[in-house]
C-alpha cells in the first residue's frame, strides 16, 4: 500500500489528501470527503493556473488516482479566487525547446482524454476566469456551476491560433455546432449570463462552497446508477469524440507541432505575450 493512501485511512473521518507532482510542487491536490466520497481536484499553480508540462502531468496523475482511489466523483476546482485557469501556459509554446514541446503536447493530449473519458461523474466548480484551454478543462467535465464577474470562452481565433480538433470537439460536446462555430470563429469570452444562455454553464452559484455543494449535487445525481454501466456508457457516448485522438494520437502531435513552429504563430505569439506582461505591469 502507498504511504499516501495508509495517511488517507489514518485521517479516519476526516479524510484529506493532497497529492503533489514528482518534486513535491503541490500544482494540484486532492481532497475526498468521506461522507460522500467525492474528490475535490484544485488547480494549484500561481498565479494564474497556465498549463505547463508539470501542472498538466501532475493534473493527469491525480485524475487517474482519483479513479483508482475509488472516489464517486471528481470536482474540479482553483485555488485562487479570480482564475479557474488562464488555459496553456504559453511560454511552452514560445521558441521551445522540441523535445520538451513534444512532451507537453502529449501531456496535453492525454490529460484531456482522461478527463473528458473519466470513469467517475466529473463537474467543474468553476471560480475564476475559464481560459481557452481553462474552458476547455470545464468542458471536459459532465457538468459546470460557475462564479458572476468571470468570462469562459476560447479565444484563440483573435490571437491567431488554429485550434485543434481535441479543443473544437470539446466546445462542440456542450454547444450547438452553429453557437460552437460562431463563438470559435468570434474568439468570443462569454460572460457568465452569456454563457448560461447558452448552456455553455449549467448553474450560477454565489460563491466557491456553493459551487462546490451543486457540483456535489449533480454527482449525487447518479448515486443510483452502477459505476461500471455509467462509466462505460459515457465512454460509448463520447467515442467518436476522441477517436481521433485515440487512433492517430502522434498524427495530432505533428499537426499541432508544425503550427506551432511556424514563423507566423511565433511571431504572433510574440507580441501576444508581450502585451500580456505589459498590461500585467499597469
Ligand atoms: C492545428 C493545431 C494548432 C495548435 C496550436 C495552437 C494552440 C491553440 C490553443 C490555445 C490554447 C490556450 O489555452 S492558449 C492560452 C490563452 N490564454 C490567455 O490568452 C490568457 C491570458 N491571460 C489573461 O487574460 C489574464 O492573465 C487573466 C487570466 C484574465 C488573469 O488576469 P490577471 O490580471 O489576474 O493576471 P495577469 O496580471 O494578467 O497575469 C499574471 C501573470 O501571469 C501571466 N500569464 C497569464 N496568462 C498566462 C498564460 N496563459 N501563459 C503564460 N503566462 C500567463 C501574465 O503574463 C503575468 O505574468 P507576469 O507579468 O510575469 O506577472
Amino acid at each position: 500500500m502507498l504511504r499516501s493512501q495508509t495517511k488517507l485511512m489514518d485521517l479516519g473521518r476526516r479524510l484529506c489528501r493532497s497529492i503533489g507532482n514528482n518534486n513535491g510542487s503541490n500544482l494540484t491536490m486532492v481532497e475526498v470527503d468521506d461522507k460522500t466520497g467525492i474528490a475535490t481536484l484544485t488547480l494549484n499553480k500561481p498565479p494564474v493556473n497556465s498549463c505547463n508540462l508539470e501542472l498538466l502531468l501532475d493534473l493527469n496523475e491525480s485524475i487517474k488516482q482519483i479513479e483508482r482511489n475509488g472516489s464517486r466523483g471528481l470536482i474540479l476546482t482553483s485555488s485562487n479566487d479570480k482564475v479557474f485557469s488562464s488555459g496553456l501556459d504559453l511560454n511552452e509554446l514560445h521558441q521551445p525547446n522540441q523535445d520538451r514541446l513534444i512532451a507537453f503536447w502529449r501531456a496535453l493530449q492525454d490529460m484531456w482524454l482522461s478527463l473528458f473519458l473519466s470513469r467517475v461523474p466529473t463537474a467543474a466548480a468553476i471560480n475564476g476566469h475559464a481560459i481557452a484551454v481553462g474552458c476547455v478543462l470545464a468542458t471536459a467535465c459532465e457538468y459546470r456551476v460557475m462564479l458572476p464577474g468571470f468570462s469562459i470562452g476560447i479565444h484563440a481565433t483573435k490571437f491567431g491560433y488554429v485550434v485543434p480538433p481535441f479543443i473544437l470537439i470539446s466546445y462542440l460536446s456542450v454547444l450547438p455546432r452553429y453557437i460552437a462555430e460562431r463563438a470559435l470563429l468570434q474568439g468570443k469570452l462569454f460572460s457568465i449570463d452569456e454563457a448560461l444562455h447558452v448552456n455553455l454553464i449549467d448553474e450560477v452559484a454565489d460563491g466557491k462552497s456553493d459551487a462546490i455543494i451543486k457540483c456535489a449535487k449533480f454527482i449525487g445525481s447518479f448515486a443510483k446508477t452502477q459505476p461500471d454501466a455509467r462509466a462505460l456508457t459515457k465512454r460509448q457516448t463520447r467515442a467518436q469524440d476522441v477517436q481521433l485522438l485515440i487512433k492517430d494520437p502522434e498524427g495530432q502531435l505533428r499537426e499541432s507541432l508544425e503550427y506551432i513552429n511556424t514563423p507566423f504563430f511565433q511571431q504572433g505569439l510574440e507580441v501576444y505575450l508581450a502585451k500580456l506582461k505589459s498590461k500585467s505591469k499597469e
